[in-house]
């Protein structure tokens, strides 16, 4: 079976040793794929590569088996993302921004209208359907970007600190889209600093140190924070000075 998401060697170099390097990933269907580390690490420059809003400076990346410059509007529409600030046009209602956000991807109207209805369900947003979202809260704001990147049922997830402001309602309501997503043959890449809340979901966990993936953690581990830091100290001491 084709996976969601390939990355080989994927590389951006910002200079002094900043940046993501020989980045090797994959996110099969029906896959929750984590990726946990440090502040600056260098998850969000990997997603922002996976998403084409970054140009690479090495390596490749593949959407369902095509490389990013082969892609078209179609094949985008089948991606739902939210890094970085949530989007949405502050005039506009809950629910016309979850409309216009399926119309961009190509959605014919009544089935836009019917996804977005669903949408306000799952993350529990049908009260401010008729607020602009510039009223919103900022954990709002947030549930209205994970519907905005969620209710087409994309083929590919990619959702950099979705949790971000999330009140402990929307983190259960959260996990319980992202899984009903995978089941039904997304691959969800994440990114997360809460490793308790990527243990309850993830299929899959990266470590990124420094830019580079460091290993794997099982989500099935008991102690996954000491895990997690002994990876990391151990890149820390291995790394050339
Ligand atoms: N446009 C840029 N120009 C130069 N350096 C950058 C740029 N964007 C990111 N960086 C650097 O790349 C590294 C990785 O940053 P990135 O934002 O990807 O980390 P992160 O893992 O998402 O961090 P956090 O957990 O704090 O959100 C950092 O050293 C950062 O300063």
């Amino acid at each position: 079976m084709t996976e969601r998401l390939t990355t080989t060697d994927l590389a951006r170099d910002f200079g002094d040793g900043a940046g993501v390097f020989g980045i090797d990933l994959t996110v099969r269907p029906g896959e929750i794929h984590a990726l946990v580390g440090l502040n600056g690490a260098g998850k969000t420059t990997l997603m922002r590569l996976i998403l084409g809003m970054l140009h690479p400076t090495g390596g490749a990346c593949q959407i369902d088996g095509r490389r990013l410059a082969h892609l078209g509007a179609d094949d985008w529409a089948r991606v739902g993302h939210l890094v970085e600030q949530p989007f949405a046009y502050p005039e506009l209602d809950v629910r016309t921004n979850l409309r216009l956000a399926a119309r961009l991807r190509r959605i014919p109207a009544a089935r836009a209208a019917s996804l977005a209805e669903h949408a306000m369900t799952e993350l529990d947003l049908t009260r401010y359907a008729t607020v602009s979202a510039r009223r919103l809260s900022q954990g709002n704001r947030q549930r209205l970007g994970l519907a905005a990147a969620t209710q087409h049922h994309p083929d590919l997830i990619v959702l950099d600190e979705p949790t971000n402001a999330l009140d402990p309602a929307g983190v259960i309501l959260l996990r319980t889209v992202l899984s009903r997503r995978a089941d039904a043959g997304a691959g969800i890449l994440v990114s997360s600093h809460h490793l308790d809340e990527v243990a309850r979901i993830a299929h899959r966990i990266s470590v990124v140190n420094r830019g580079r993936l460091i290993g794997t953690l099982d989500p099935d581990t008991a102690d996954l924070e000491r895990t997690f830091f002994a990876l990391v100290y151990q890149h820390e001491q291995d790394r050339p000075r």
